[in-house]
């Protein structure tokens, strides 16, 4: 079943579970400071296992040590769906196994 958009209310549902997530310009995203760019790197290696299991991709930009994830949902016209909201949950999961808060 395709994903269907969540509403205004939904998202806000969602990111009251979600800590340092915002929503702005129809995606939820969040920044992470890690220990210096290979933590940042090595953090971006294990959210691309995690997004191809799960068949859903985040934007993940890298400045230095500081990692910007940002997501919505593509087949759903670019809205946010559960589907960004799972993956957000997937990636908290791998910042508190790689100490990043
Ligand atoms: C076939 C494949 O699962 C789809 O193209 C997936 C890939 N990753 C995706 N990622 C995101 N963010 N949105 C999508 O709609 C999407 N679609």
């Amino acid at each position: 079943m395709a994903a269907e958009p969540l509403s205004q209310q939904e998202i806000e549902e969602a990111l009251a579970e979600l800590p340092g997530w915002t929503f702005g310009d129809d995606r939820i995203s969040r920044a992470y400071a890690c220990e210096g760019h290979l933590a940042a790197a090595a953090m971006v290696g294990q959210i691309a296992r995690v997004q191809e299991s799960l068949g859903h991709h985040a934007d993940l930009t890298v400045s230095y040590d500081k990692l910007k994830v940002s997501v919505n949902t593509h087949s759903a016209g670019g809205k946010v769906t559960e589907l960004d909201t799972e993956l957000a949950h997937r990636i908290e999961k791998v910042a508190s196994e790689h100490g990043v808060s």
